[in-house]
């Protein structure tokens, strides 16, 4: 099986390469980086006038199986990661029951070899069933493939708990995904807790919801050297302590979340449920200070907390809605016209944050996240010339629960590939 990339500018972060030139896959392998490759392949796509990124690698996906397939299965979360240009994701373990042992994580993996046509990792819980009670059977869900683990949904409170989940996972070599969100603090909150909340009449969640917890599980990161990987940045105080801890040598890593830099609590237009996540939209100082941590590479990936819910549950009120939007078939649009186009990230920084980092995180770099000879040919076709409106009826994923219907972006999909075949590719 030979596949031949045309006429594209391949962006490889590992080389700082940016250069028009044809890519040649074969066995789902790049084996071939030329000017004019003139082989013959079985199959030919034509990136004319589009980059050719490494596939996208989202850390953060709420896949919902198993239990809770009316909000997303399987095969329509990595149908929609396809559709978004990721060629691997990560789930996170809130489900039903919780991915808190080996064979729900290999129950994941299994399902997803048949039905994804994108590498899924399901990442394992910290605790039995995220009751912050008992720690998870962690060495045994490292044996059955999981890379990190993460109590996502949730902080683990009791930190001298968490404190031995991490001795764990820096035993087993697992990075882990941290929630930051001190229960106690959250005090019934929905939205950012400022003037809009007011105005909206709505119970607010401060900043130190999360900057206590960012503070405390560097920290614990620190004492057990355990790699941590901080979710969903949503305050300027996260920024400068991901700034300090990496000063320091410490081991931390950074996302942050295309709603977060996008939007700010003064664009919540009512009570919508659709604006409704966890973290929530910060003010717009917090917004400018991830901007700026993304600029200076002190905020290291860009991912999606992809959180589907179903039309019925997004209909309530802010304050009775679940926390959470959709993300993976927005976010590469997002990403482009909110950091690429204006100037504040390059295309190779974006190649970077949604791609070469997160392979990073999850210690597969020598398969994936960049363009050269001998890696998996994992590629996305990204054009960024036509402007378009975001159309949730579109969407692969089962939620649509979304604020960005209806806005005007660049940044499409044109075609996904993974190991060497077309995952998705635009009619
Ligand atoms: N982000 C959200 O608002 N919701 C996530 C949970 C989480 O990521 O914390 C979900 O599972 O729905
Ligand atoms: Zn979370
Ligand atoms: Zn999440």
């Amino acid at each position: 099986m030979t596949l031949l990339i045309k006429n594209g500018t391949v962006v490889d972060p590992a080389s700082k390469m940016e250069k028009k030139l044809d890519v040649l896959a074969e066995n789902g392998i790049i084996t071939k980086l030329e000017e004019k490759i003139t082989d013959s392949a079985d199959q030919v796509v034509d990136a004319e006038g589009c980059y050719v990124m490494p596939g996208f690698i989202d850390l953060h996906v709420h896949l919902r199986d198993p239990g809770l397939e009316y909000k997303e299965t399987i095969e329509t979360g990595t149908a929609a990661a396809a559709h978004g240009g990721f060629t691997t994701i990560v789930a996170m373990p809130n489900t039903k029951p919780v991915a808190d042992r080996p064979n729900v994580i290999s129950y994941v993996h299994h399902k997803a070899e048949s039905v994804s046509k994108v590498h899924v990792f399901q990442a394992g819980a910290v605790t039995e069933g995220q009751k912050g009670e008992r720690l998870a059977d962690i060495t045994g869900m490292k044996m059955a493939g999981s890379p990190a683990i993460s109590e996502d949904g949730k902080s683990v409170m009791n930190a001298q708990l968490y404190r031995e989940g991490m001795k764990l996972a820096a035993k087993n070599d697992m990075a882990v995904l941290a929630h930051c969100e001190d229960i106690n603090l959250v005090n019934g909150g929905v939205m950012n807790e400022d003037a809009r909340s007011r105005a909206l009449g709505l119970p607010g969640i401060t900043n130190s919801v999360e900057d206590v917890i960012v503070a405390r599980d560097i920290m614990l990161a620190k004492e057990t050297g355990v790699r941590l990987h901080l979710c969903h940045c949503s305050t300027k105080d996260s920024v400068s302590m991901v700034h300090a801890a990496k000063k320091l040598g410490l081991p931390v890593t950074a996302e942050v979340c295309p709603h977060h830099f996008t939007l700010s609590s003064d664009d919540i237009p009512q009570d919508d449920a659709n604006y409704k996540m966890n973290p929530p939209l910060r003010s717009k100082e917090d917004v400018e200070a991830l901007r700026e941590g993304l600029r200076q590479d002190v905020m290291d990936v860009i991912a999606t907390d992809h959180a589907p819910h179903s039309a019925r549950e997004k209909m309530q009120t802010m304050k009775k809605a679940p926390f959470g939007i959709v993300g993976l078939e927005t976010a590469a649009a997002l990403t482009y016209t909110e950091l690429v186009k204006p100037g504040i990230l390059t295309i190779m920084q974006m190649a970077e944050k949604m791609s070469y980092n997160p392979a990073k995180v999850l210690k597969i770099q020598d398969r994936c996240g960049s363009i050269e000879i001998g890696k998996a040919a994992d590629l996305t076709v990204l054009n960024v010339t036509e402007t378009y409106k975001i159309d949730p009826d579109k969407f692969f994923s089962k939620g649509h629960n979304t604020p960005f219907g209806g806005k005007e972006v660049q940044g499409k999909v044109m075609a996904t590939i993974v190991s060497g075949e077309i995952a998705y590719q635009e009619a």
